[in-house]
């Protein structure tokens, strides 16, 4: 990483990164007595691909959670796009642009890929029912324009073959990259992927890896990820956070994060004081 400064950074394979488009500010989760996060801050920054990672029980799912709306945190502020965001309900958070993928693929199994990637343009179809009677002609342009992106999603995502598949008979890698599909056919300005690459074989992981850098290179998406495999995300991220039992204990490029000796204990399971 080159140069960080308030406007971006320059990447050392030299993409050039924007500002802050998200801040988290002394975050604290708490489920009863367990303290999932403690005081997390950190940044986002406009088109870097930002992966927080930590062992079993780290506090990454909250994280995300927290992010997406699903908790919310008991202390901390979230900033995005330069202004303090209150408590909200997944569905506003979608709205505002952020829309994510799950850990336990979270597609309906019965349908059709090209459908389930078309539910991803729900936020985008402002045509009511009452509108779409009176005033047909509004309805089947936003139809012809939602059909467009989702079938460019699904050409750069190579699944035209199984656009008509039923996705119950997809094997699990495939599974995967329809979701991404369809968090992508919303057109987000922040992509989150929980463990992407959970359950995948080597290949999958590859093929994965891949399409991840190439959405963010295609559409210059915001990706923030988390995954607890630290070998996968250091080849693809920016920056990475580090947290272990609900703290942050390292945040930096790929080189810095494994080079600090509170990373490679957490990692080794060395005890804590
Ligand atoms: N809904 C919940 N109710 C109670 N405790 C929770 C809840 N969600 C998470 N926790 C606890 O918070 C802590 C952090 O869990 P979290 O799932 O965020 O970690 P993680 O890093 O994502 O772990 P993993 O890699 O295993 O998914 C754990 O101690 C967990 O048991």
């Amino acid at each position: 990483m080159k140069d960080m400064t308030p406007e971006g950074y320059t990447t050392e394979d030299g993409r050039k990164i924007g500002g802050v488009v998200m801040e988290m500010k002394n975050i604290s989760l708490r489920f009863g007595g367990v303290v999932a996060i403690k005081d997390i801050s950190f940044d986002i920054r406009q088109g870097e691909i930002r992966a927080i990672i930590g062992p079993n029980g780290a506090g990454k799912s909250s994280m995300l959670n927290v992010i997406s709306g699903f908790y919310h945190p008991q202390e901390g502020e979230i900033w995005y796009q330069g202004k303090l965001r209150p408590p909200m309900k997944p569905y506003e958070v979608a709205q505002q642009g952020i829309a994510r993928t799950f850990q336990n693929i979270a597609l309906f199994e019965g349908m059709t890929v090209l459908d389930n990637v078309m539910t991803g343009r729900i936020r985008q179809m402002k045509a009511g029912l009452f509108a779409q009677a009176i005033w047909k002609g509004k309805a089947e342009r936003e139809e012809v324009e939602n059909r467009a992106v989702v079938e460019k999603v699904i050409d750069f995502l190579e699944i035209q073959h199984i656009r008509k598949t039923p996705v119950s008979r997809l094997p699990y890698g495939l599974k995967k990259r329809v979701e991404l599909a369809r968090a992508l056919a919303a057109e987000p300005s922040i992509l989150l992927l929980d463990e992407p690459m959970a359950g995948m074989n080597v290949e999958e992981k590859e093929d994965m890896s891949r399409f991840i850098l190439d959405v963010n290179d295609e559409f210059g998406t915001t990706i923030a990820l988390i995954e607890h495999d630290m070998g996968v995300v250091m080849d693809l991220s920016d920056r990475v956070v580090v947290m272990d039992y609900g703290r942050k204990i390292g945040d930096g490029t790929p080189d810095e994060v494994r080079n600090n000796q509170d990373v490679i204990d957490a990692y080794l399971g060395v005890a804590h004081d």
